[in-house]
């Protein structure tokens, strides 16, 4: 078939420049219509800049359009012109999200994004409309008023049951899926469980000693130990992993790969709706959902026999009436599986490592636990426990020298919204000041960040836990005496430092988040720290087994959002 042709020099240009217009301002998600932009529209263009109608011509023409479209995106988004130009970053991050995909993949955009700060400064542009904070005064216009809602990170999380409360982004809707919850876990609620945490935390002292001379990996044991825990406390329901020692449904290993899936295509929600259209794409997350929301209706099923998280979340304690409970309820289920149990898991796997790191520390807790709890009384006073002023000094310097949210939690500034401010940053070296050599104020300038709408924002746990201006002395060092209220202090290398010269930003240290959706389990994980640090600390003396070196443990610990871990292999013996 012969066609006029008309100059492809001219009609491509222009049809990928209307293409590229129309994704910058309509984020078409639609497969159907991002197959006619991206495949139908240049295809069909063959038939007007090509002779014959050729695969090789239509080839031709849409290696063309694509590479202008890239060309066109790159340009804008590196161009001074783009909302976020004046934010430094790496170009790569600037341009696209993908790199940031291969990052999680990886494992580690927590360690990058903290060398992007160290190189560019308190705020980074890491990706080409996201930015990244390290400053402490970042933390509560990000997190905590009830501006900021949840980015596109959370788009994906949707499961066929409806949204779980961690992806609802509006903030009346998130208030009445959020009561329940608070109900369920505030500390009057606790009382009930007191009986599901004696046994399940029982069960993981006995299995324990009988391993006491045996190489284990600890980080294991928390996983049997915590999902044994939400089993019960969610869904009524035993998993059995201490028992028999090992994952039993497989429920755990499908969570870890779930999450991964979950972590990285979070990261570029808009090609989920593409890859729905794929047969088998995203089959981890489903499976993982589907079992978790088959446990939720499970226990919806059963009713209630005992006060248990499902006892509030079903409204059977009578606060609440909805006619879409059973709905809203086992959407919540994947929720609990995830945010229940993997989170005290990860902040004990990570305890007992800085305890093996700091043999003396870890001497120094003993000491507390037997003094507290002397004579072999267990160490179920959780009045008692709250008021240990090393336990808890040890437990915030493990979040805070390995924070349980590595990376940050993203949030969006609205379009339409005309922006905000966040800061005030520091701005290093600004030497534009022209009296700046004469004024040395001049060079430690503190200005806001005006954050233009359409912007995804978060701050950067890792760095701002481990930044100077925000803990000091040794911001890198497990050092828990920074969270004692004394008048001086010893450092590990045997000096002795006053009050005064101590920076322990306390507001900023948020390892549970702050606001509206922070986590309304942080009385229950406390606890449940508490009480197994304390069982532990006074039943058994940890070690790192002979053939396993301590390196691994933060080289195999990977950002996923959630934290996925490596094992950490210790030996156990009897203390008394
Ligand atoms: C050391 C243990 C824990 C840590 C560090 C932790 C941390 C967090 C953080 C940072 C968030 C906010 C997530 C976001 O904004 O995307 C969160 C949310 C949440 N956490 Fe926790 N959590 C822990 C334990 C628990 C426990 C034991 C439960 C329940 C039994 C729980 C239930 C939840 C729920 C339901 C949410 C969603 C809240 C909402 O969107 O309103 N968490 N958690």
């Amino acid at each position: 078939m012969e066609f006029t042709s008309v100059d492809p020099r001219v009609i491509i240009p222009t049809a990928s420049l209307a293409c590229y217009v129309i994704y910058k301002r309509y984020e078409p998600t639609d497969p159907l219509l991002n197959f006619l932009l991206l495949v139908g529209a240049p295809s069909a263009l063959t038939l007007v800049v090509e002779e014959q109608a050729t695969l090789l011509g239509v080839l031709r023409v849409l290696l063309a359009y694509w590479a202008l479209l890239v060309l066109f995106t790159t340009a804008y988004r590196l161009s001074p012109f783009h909302p976020l130009a004046q934010f430094p970053g790496p170009t790569v991050a600037k341009v696209s999200k993908l790199y940031h995909v291969y990052m999680v993949l990886r494992g580690d955009p927590h360690i990058i994004i903290r060398e992007w700060h160290d190189k560019y400064g308190d705020v980074v542009r890491i990706g080409p409309n996201e930015l990244t904070f390290k400053r402490a005064d970042a933390v509560y216009p990000i997190l905590g008023a009830r501006q900021l809602k949840k980015g596109p990170f959370y788009n994906i999380r949707v499961t066929e049951e409806g949204l779980p409360i961690d992806a609802i982004k509006d903030f009346d809707q998130h208030t009445i899926r959020r009561k329940p919850w608070t109900r369920a876990l505030a500390p009057a609620a606790l009382k009930d469980y007191e009986e599901i945490i004696l046994t399940k935390t029982e069960l993981l002292m006995e299995k324990l000693t009988e391993r006491v001379g045996q190489d284990i990996d600890i980080s294991a044991w928390m996983s049997y130990y915590s999902f044994d825990f939400m089993g019960k406390l969610a869904f009524a329901r035993e998993f059995g992993m201490m028992n028999a020692g090992r994952d039993t449904e497989g429920l755990w290993h499908m969570m870890d790969t779930a999450v991964l899936a979950l972590a990285s295509l979070s990261v570029i929600p808009w090609i989920v709706p593409a890859l729905k259209a794929l047969p088998g794409a995203g089959n981890s997350v489903k499976r993982f959902q589907r079992i978790a929301s088959t446990y939720g209706t499970h226990r919806v099923s059963t009713g209630s026999k005992s006060k248990d998280l499902w006892y509030y979340l079903m409204g059977e304690d009578g606060a609440r009436q909805n006619a879409d409970l059973q709905y809203d309820v086992t959407a919540d289920a994947f929720t609990a599986v995830i945010a229940g149990s993997d989170t005290v898991a990860t902040a004990l796997s990570h305890f007992w490592y800085l305890m093996m790191r700091y043999p003396k520390c870890c001497e120094r807790l003993c000491e507390e636990v037997d003094r507290t709890f002397p004579h072999g009384e267990l160490p179920y006073d959780y009045n008692r426990l709250a008021e240990m002023p090393y336990l808890n000094a040890c437990l915030n310097e493990s979040m805070r020298v390995i924070s349980p949210v590595l990376s940050g939690l993203q949030r969006r500034v609205e379009l339409g919204s005309g922006g905000t401010m966040i800061g005030p940053q520091y701005v290093q070296e600004f030497s534009y000041f022209p009296l700046y050599s004469t004024f040395p104020l001049a060079n430690q300038l503190f200005v806001h960040s005006f954050v233009p709408e359409g912007t995804n924002v978060s701050v950067h746990m890792t760095s701002l836990y481990h930044n100077p201006d925000t803990f000091s002395p040794l911001p890198d060092t497990f050092w828990p005496d920074r969270w004692l209220d004394q008048v001086s202090y010893d450092l590990p290398n045997g000096t002795s430092i006053p009050k005064r010269e101590i920076k322990l930003d306390r507001a900023s240290f948020v390892p549970f988040s702050v606001g509206q959706q922070s986590c309304p389990g942080k009385n229950l994980a406390w606890l449940q720290l508490r009480c197994i640090v304390a069982l532990v600390m006074q039943r058994f003396r940890i070690k790192p087994a002979e053939s396993y070196d301590l390196d691994r443990w933060e080289k195999e610990t990977r950002d996923a959002h959630a934290t996925l871990r490596g094992s950490l292999v210790v030996r156990l013996e009897m203390r008394t």
